[in-house]
């Protein structure tokens, strides 16, 4: 009887130690990307994508990493005293204890972004995170992987987002937001690859189009240049 007590004592206080994930990176940096732009924010990268997008800025994620405790992870983010936490990737949801991380990091009372590549289900993401959602424009070589259904699970606080790499690639997601009415879902934004298309000129066609989208660049490339850690 006693020994059967002490097998669930320590079965019960096993799983803080037992969740954990292949962590790329932790970093303290300048919100970059989506709403929070510009808030300082603590970044969790994830390790492994199973997308291959041909222009991703983040390949030294695909493969790596060390297994980090969540408990641990927790530590470290609270070290950095920023009120916003973003877990990225590789493709953070590929991992399936990344849904306790998240739901963790809201229970501590964080400002929670998830990037995340519109190719893996959504539906069961804490709904207190902020989903930024990518739909893959064909130009990324990936857009046979989006699961539209992923849109049916979006919040009025989540962001799609589409990063162009072309004019063609701008004109689809110009049909997509309309025949799925994202804009009236969440808020879209429209991105250009970095260093493929001409910021201004992806400005001009919104402008022209009078598109319902929101214009973004990646803030950490013009303040480092993608210098590791930022
Ligand atoms: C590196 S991904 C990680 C999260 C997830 N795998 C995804 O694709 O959303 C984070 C964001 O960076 C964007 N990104 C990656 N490479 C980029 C590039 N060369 N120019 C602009 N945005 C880029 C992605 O489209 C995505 O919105
Ligand atoms: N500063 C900064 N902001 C970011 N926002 C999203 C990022 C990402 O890689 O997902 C990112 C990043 O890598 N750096
Ligand atoms: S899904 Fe995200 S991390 Fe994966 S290859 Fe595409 S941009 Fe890179
Ligand atoms: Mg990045």
């Amino acid at each position: 009887m006693s020994e059967g007590n002490a097998t669930v004592a320590s079965t019960t206080s096993a799983p803080a130690t037992a969740e954990r994930l292949r962590i790329t990176e932790i970093f303290h940096s300048i919100q970059g990307e989506a709403d929070a732009i510009g808030w300082r924010t603590v970044f969790v990268r994830l390790t492994g994508c199973p997308l291959r997008c041909v222009w991703c800025d983040t390949e030294y994620s695909f493969y790596g990493g060390g297994w980090r405790d969540i408990d641990d992870i927790l530590a470290e983010v609270a070290s950095h005293g920023a009120r916003h936490v973003c877990v990225t990737g590789g493709e953070p949801l590929a991992q399936k204890r990344c849904l306790i991380l998240l739901q963790r990091l809201c229970d501590a009372g964080y400002d929670v972004s998830l990037e995340t590549s519109g190719a893996l289900d959504v539906a069961a993401v804490d709904p207190r995170v902020r989903k930024v959602m990518d739909l893959k424009a064909p130009g990324s070589g990936e857009s046979a992987r989006n699961l539209w259904s992923n849109l049916q699970h979006l919040l009025p606080h989540d962001q799609v987002k589409f990063v162009l790499a072309s004019r063609a690639d701008y004109e689809w997601a110009r049909e997509a937001v309309a025949g799925h009415a994202i804009d009236r879902r969440c808020m879209v934004l429209f991105s250009p690859v970095h260093g493929k298309v001409n910021p201004r000129e992806l400005a001009e066609w919104i402008i022209e189009d009078k598109l319902p989208v929101r214009f973004q660049l990646q803030l950490h490339k013009l303040l480092w240049n993608d210098a590791p850690g930022h």
